[in-house]
């Protein structure tokens, strides 16, 4: 009960203003560990800095459009330690970022992310220390998913393992041709960690979900859009690179004013994750922040008035 109020209050939370406000979105920022799980975020956050490598960058545009890149080209993105913290404070920022209506989620030099850094994996991968650093990713990627922003993961060259998970922490996927994507887990004598599984199957159905990790298949385009995973197909284009090509598909779905793009999500979200009397009531909330707001208001100015 104490998630789905946790979860009703960070969708309502209309800002980040007053230390009351940080308090509470602090404790309510839908995650899913905390002290009471012996999760101590800052002991994890300083094991991780000990693996240091790459960087996830974060841009806001002004379209409104903010790009977060995982930025790793001589691992292929692999995710170091201090990149997983890196991500969890980029994620804060984004939670901080009340205009912005969308995110773009890629990786750099042409390939996406793969996975975990094998050396760091190898470092941690005594159970503790594993399930520490997996509570964290699965914060962070809740918190990602459950942004009151429209997401969508940019998959070019490769998603594999941890990267394969991090693409499901977004609404959508664009899968550019060529690219792949494969749950890896099983070749490593794993199951998905960061959230992955739980989030594959509300995404393709456990049928499909049960292939994918049984089978670690490679999921190309084609397969992609045939069980749902991929949103859609980016085809090479001279005057257009996949990350524009992102950007105008994203922009559809984000046109309007903020305020009511950041409501479309809550009202989606909640349906999506609260039992239906907490959705209702969330989505009565939510139409309050927005019925007679400035939109709505000079939408109405701009209907002819009806004799
Ligand atoms: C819960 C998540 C889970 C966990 O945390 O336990 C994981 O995600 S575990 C990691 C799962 N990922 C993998 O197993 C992928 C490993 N990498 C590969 O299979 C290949 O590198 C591939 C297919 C991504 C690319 O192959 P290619 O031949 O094109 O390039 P290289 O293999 O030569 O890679 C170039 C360069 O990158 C380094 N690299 C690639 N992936 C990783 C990684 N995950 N961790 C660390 N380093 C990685 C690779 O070692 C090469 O470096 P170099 O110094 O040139 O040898």
């Amino acid at each position: 009960m104490m998630v789905l109020c946790a979860l009703r209050r960070q969708l309502l939370s209309r800002s980040n203003c007053g230390a009351w406000a940080r308090l509470l979105q602090r404790q309510s920022r839908g995650c899913v560990y905390s002290i009471t799980h012996g999760f101590n975020q800052d002991e994890i956050r300083e094991k991780l800095q000990a693996f240091p490598g790459g960087s996830i960058d974060l841009l806001k545009q002004e379209s409104g459009i903010a790009v977060l890149t995982i930025n790793n080209p001589a691992r292929m993105n692999a995710f170091s330690g201090s990149m997983m913290v890196d991500l969890e404070e980029r994620v804060s920022q984004l939670e901080s970022w009340t205009d912005c209506k969308g995110l773009i989620v890629q990786g750099s030099s042409g390939t996406f992310c793969s996975g975990s850094d094998l050396n760091a994996v190898r470092a941690i991968s005594n159970p503790q220390d594993g399930m520490k650093m997996c509570m964290f990713m699965q914060n962070t990627l809740t918190r990602l998913l459950r942004l009151p922003l429209i997401s969508v993961a940019l998959v070019e060259g490769r998603a594999l393992g941890g990267g394969a998970e991090l693409i499901t922490a977004c609404d959508f996927r664009l899968m550019a041709s060529g690219s792949e994507i494969q749950f890896v887990h099983k070749h490593m004598g794993l199951v998905p960690g960061w959230g992955g599984a739980a989030r594959l199957v509300r995404i393709v159905g456990s049928q499909h979900a049960l292939k994918l990790l049984g089978g670690a298949l490679k999921v190309e385009p084609e397969l992609g859009l045939q069980i749902g995973l991929a949103d859609g197909v980016l085809e090479a284009e001279e005057d257009a690179l996949p990350l524009q090509q992102a950007e105008d598909w994203l922009s559809r779905y984000t046109k309007g004013a903020a305020p009511v793009i950041r409501a479309v999500k809550k009202v989606v979200l909640s349906g999506r994750e609260l039992p239906l009397s907490d959705a209702l009531r969330t989505e009565k909330d939510v139409f309050g922040t927005v019925w007679g707001g400035p939109a709505n208001l000079q939408a109405l100015a701009s209907k002819p008035k009806h004799k």
